[in-house]
């Protein structure tokens, strides 16, 4: 028997201005969860530990520049597999410093939102968790 063949980890990124607002990226419409807000970040590749993965994944979508050393664990969350999809382990990290200006990719759309705001966006489940360990 396969032995867990059906999850997927992913990493994201919680990243806090100094008005304690945080930043959330719109996924597109055509992916799954398309059109929810949601922090940024993706999935860890073959051989990639969860915090490269997220140093690259941010800098992909963002522009932005992290040291590893300064990714915090926050909290995760998990959605088990249904429909033919993979389930989903997500890890998200508090970014404590980052270098450069965050700027969306072409196309995605970034907002940065208070948490009781954030609260109030349409996310994806695992995200409404996520989002709500943050106000702990
Ligand atoms: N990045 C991200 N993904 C999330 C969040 N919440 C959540 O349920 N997901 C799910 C959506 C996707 O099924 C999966 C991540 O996939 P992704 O499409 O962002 O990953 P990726 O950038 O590596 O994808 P790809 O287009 O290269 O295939 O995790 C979140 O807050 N951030």
């Amino acid at each position: 028997m396969e032995k867990n063949p059906t999850w997927m980890a992913v990493v994201a990124g919680a990243m806090q201005r100094d008005d304690g607002r945080f930043l959330l990226q719109r996924r597109p419409l055509e992916k799954h969860h398309g059109g929810l807000w949601e922090f940024p970040g993706g999935k860890i590749e073959v051989g990639e530990s969860p915090r490269n993965a997220l140093v690259r994944e941010l800098n992909e979508e963002l522009t932005v520049t992290i040291d590893p050393q300064d990714l915090v664990a926050q909290a995760f969350a998990e959605e088990m597999p249904a429909g033919g999809r993979p389930g989903i382990v997500i890890l998200l990290y508090t970014v404590i410093a980052w270098q450069g200006f965050p700027v969306a990719e072409p196309g995605a759309e970034i907002g940065w939102f208070g948490l009781a705001e954030a609260d109030r966006l349409a996310l994806p489940p695992l995200d409404k968790a996520l989002v709500r360990s943050l106000c702990e």
